[in-house]
């Protein structure tokens, strides 16, 4: 990616078990300088997921002193948990001329087009309804009835792929990271969220 990276935010969102964070990994992986949000979340750690790497893991209280003292740069409600993002990391990473990435859902996605018109919207498509279905239930990391929740919600994230500035189409993880990288890597005029 290297240092004449431009400041760009990047949003990239689509329903859950398409492969964000596949992508997202598959992208760090072949440039590890991309820099991503860490999120903060009421949700319980999977197993394997690590405080401060996967998400800040924080209880209800916490969730609310963020959001009360304006912490966040976005936050939703997203299948009885939930998510947000930290303001002050992505604030200093544009200040500072770098580009960041931040990997949420939709409600989250429209907040931060609100906020800062000049960010890319991203969406990750899944190949076919039944190809999300399966990698939501190969993941395994949910009861089924979450997935079903889950999968809910993802029929509405797929009907607003539109609001979207580029669909990605997760076919296969080498293909759609190139994409990604692409994007990341396109020029813009950069933000900084909030000022
Ligand atoms: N292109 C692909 N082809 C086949 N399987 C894939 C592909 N991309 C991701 N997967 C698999 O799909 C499952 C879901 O991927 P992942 O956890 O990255 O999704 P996600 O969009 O980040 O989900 P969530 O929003 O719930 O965190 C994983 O088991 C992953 O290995
Ligand atoms: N609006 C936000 N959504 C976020 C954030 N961090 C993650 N997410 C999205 O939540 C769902 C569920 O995530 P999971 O880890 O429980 O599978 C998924 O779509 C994430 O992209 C955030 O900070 N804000």
């Amino acid at each position: 990616m290297g240092s004449n990276a431009p400041a760009r935010l990047t949003v990239l969102s689509g329903p859950s078990g398409v492969g964000k964070g596949t992508v997202v990994a598959e992208v760090r992986r072949r440039h590890p300088d991309v820099w991503v949000s860490v999120s903060a979340t009421t949700r319980r750690p999977r197993p394997g997921e690590v405080h401060g790497t996967h998400y800040h893991f924080v209880d209800d209280a916490e969730f609310d002193r963020l959001i009360a003292t304006d912490g966040l740069l976005e936050w939703a409600e997203y299948a009885g948990n939930r998510y947000g993002t930290p303001v002050a990391p992505v604030r200093e990473r544009l200040a500072a001329g770098a580009p960041a990435l931040l990997e949420i859902e939709l409600q989250g996605a429209r907040q931060v087009r609100a906020r800062a018109p000049e960010a890319q919207l991203v969406f990750l498509a899944p190949p076919s309804w039944t190809e999300l279905q399966s990698r939501l239930a190969g993941r395994g990391s949910e009861p089924a009835a979450v997935q079903e929740a889950r999968l809910r919600i993802a029929q509405a994230e797929l009907d607003a792929a539109g609001e979207f500035d580029v669909v990605v189409v997760n076919d296969d993880v080498a293909r759609a990271a190139d994409e990604l990288v692409g994007l990341l890597t396109a020029p813009s005029p950069g933000l900084v969220p909030g000022e």
